[in-house]
């Protein structure tokens, strides 16, 4: 069995034209909803990222400002710009590029965001909400995990599914997205003594550890269904997941490609967040 691809990009295309049309609408009503992106310092990837993102904003209705700041920023300073964004009525996301340099307390400044401007759905109150099924804003990336399982018209009630990851952007969130949809949910990490033993029994498999061949062909249940989070480099410096590709599409039913899977969907979820977080907004 070779396994059905999800098309991240073309899944994308699907939900950012109707994103354009939203923010179109919201526009007649005289919003328009508009994103500030933060970047600090000069990582390479960050800035790639960043200019897709604006990017995205542009070519389907959203106004963005790029605030871009070198390394040597003090953390009073980003917080200060924070709360400036947080008081712009122009301005219905927030999203501070991730990874900061290492003299800024992230976590600090994410609460510093107001939780109604949290488009990247990383502030306390967004994981709480989350977890109390309360409203409120989802992170872009396991957001866009959900949205690709929900593209193929699978149904997680009473499915088993194992996250590989326990972080608190992708793999936790993922968990509770999953739990919330009736799957049974298993968490694994890097002290879990056989993760073999654990994804062999899993319908859903999310990769999100940041290790290439974390997921390997014996590992998978045929037919399952395989999305893979992670974001690396092979001997030849191409870009690869954490799943080994070749090997887990032999097996799986359906699977998530890297580049063109779980990525361009995280900068799809945050045109959504942004869009809703405008639509919120009470003109
Ligand atoms: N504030 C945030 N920081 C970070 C987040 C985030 O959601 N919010 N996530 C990641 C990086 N990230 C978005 O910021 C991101 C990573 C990758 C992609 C993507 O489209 N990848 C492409 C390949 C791109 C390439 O060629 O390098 C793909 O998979 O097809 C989008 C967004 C960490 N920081």
């Amino acid at each position: 069995m070779t396994a059905q691809l999800i098309d991240g990009n073309a899944l994308s295309r699907t939900l950012r034209a109707d994103v354009a049309t939203r923010a179109a609408a919201l526009k007649a009503r005289g919003v328009t909803p508009g994103l500030a992106v933060v970047l600090v310092g000069d990582n390479a990837a960050s800035q790639v990222y960043v200019r897709n993102k604006v990017k995205a904003c542009e070519d389907n209705g959203l106004h963005s400002v790029l605030e871009k700041y070198p390394a040597e920023l003090s953390e009073a300073d980003l917080l200060a710009r924070v709360d400036a964004l947080n008081n712009d009525p122009s301005i219905h996301g927030i999203l501070v590029q991730l990874p900061l340099p290492a003299h800024i307390d992230a976590q600090k400044v994410i609460e510093a965001i107001a939780p109604e401007k949290d488009v990247d759905g990383f502030h306390v109150a967004s994981a709480g909400a989350l977890m109390t099924g309360a409203s409120g804003f989802w992170p872009c990336t396991p957001y866009g995990c959900m949205k690709m399982i929900e593209s193929i018209g699978y149904d997680l009630r009473g499915k088993h599914a194992v996250v590989i990851g326990r972080s608190n952007i992708v793999g936790k969130p993922m968990a509770l997205m999953l739990l919330a949809k009736n799957a049974t949910v298993t968490i694994c990490h890097s002290a879990t003594p056989d993760l073999g033993a654990m994804t062999r029994q899993a319908d859903v498999i999310v990769a999100a550890v940041g290790k290439r061949n974390v997921l390997t062909a014996d590992m998978v249940k045929p037919g399952a269904v395989v999305i893979d989070v992670g974001m690396n480099r092979n001997d030849e410096g191409k870009l690869c997941g954490d799943v080994d590709f070749a090997g887990v599409r032999e097996v799986a039913g359906w699977i998530t490609p890297v580049p063109g899977g779980v990525g361009p969907m995280t900068i799809t979820m945050l045109l959504v967040n942004t869009l809703e977080a405008a639509e919120r907004t009470p003109l």
